[in-house]
């Protein structure tokens, strides 16, 4: 396939095979799983526990390599390239949110933000700029200089979030972003999540439990059996 195919294919994976062995034992966790997501275009991720929709998040997210098959991320084929490249992707090209926030406690809610932006080689000044915008869109304008423990459940998944847009990248992967908040903070968040993403022009993939949320997504898909297939 010639790069100008994938050029515009902000993640796809292409039968992507992945398997843990522990001792006599081998857990197929993938089996030549397809997934391409469009530009913009917002996955949901729904399967039971254990099926691997974590796994398939690291594989996507340049975390770990797939056993088969590739994996591209804005437009290159990951199993191309060298180790600095797919460092410099996955820190420019990827945005990752979990359950826990994960923030820095002894770094305020904009140095959060900034501190991603520095180490991708973004000036302190245009760093602060960005942080500030970032998190004036999830209406933490007055929460700026909060440390992470000083702030609400809710407002730190949300400082999390623009965290993980801080570089602007192509890709948004979470796994149960909201997971950790009560039912109505969640329902919330995430709606300011898809609005955010809508508005950057994202492609997000969101692993969830939450079948109602899964439903504001444009498309929801399963794991079944190692492969990626359409919910239903
Ligand atoms: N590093 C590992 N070594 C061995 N087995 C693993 C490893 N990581 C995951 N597994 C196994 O692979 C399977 C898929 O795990 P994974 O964490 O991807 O599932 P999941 O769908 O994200 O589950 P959950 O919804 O509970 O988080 C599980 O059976 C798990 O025990």
């Amino acid at each position: 396939m010639s790069s100008d195919v994938i050029a515009d294919v902000p993640l796809a994976l292409r039968q992507v095979s992945h398997s843990f062995v522990s001792g006599d034992d081998k857990l197929e966790v993938l089996r030549g799983a397809d997934l391409e997501l469009r530009p913009g275009e917002i996955v949901a991720l729904v399967a039971p526990s254990g099926t691997g929709k974590s796994t398939l998040l690291h594989l996507a997210g340049l975390l770990e390599k797939p056993q088969g098959g590739s994996v591209v991320v804005a437009g290159r084929d990951a199993g191309q390239l060298s180790d600095k490249d797919r460092t410099a992707i996955r820190r420019n090209s990827i945005g990752f949110v979990y359950q826990s926030h994960h923030l820095l406690a002894e770094f305020t809610a904009r140095e959060n933000v900034v501190l991603p932006q520095m180490i991708a080689g973004v000036s302190r000044r245009d760093a602060r700029v960005r942080a500030d915008e970032l998190l004036g869109l999830f209406g933490l304008q007055r929460r700026l200089d909060h440390l992470p423990g000083k702030l609400s459940g809710g407002e730190q998944q949300r400082v999390a979030i623009a965290r993980a847009l801080a570089n602007r990248p192509r890709v948004l992967l979470a796994d149960e972003p909201t997971g950790n908040l009560d039912v109505a903070t969640s329902g919330v968040v995430f709606a300011e999540l898809m609005r955010v993403v809508r508005e950057q022009g994202l492609a997000a993939l969101i692993a969830t439990h939450n079948v109602e949320l899964a439903g504001r997504m444009d498309r929801i898909v399963t794991l079944r059996e190692g492969l990626i297939v359409p919910f239903s």
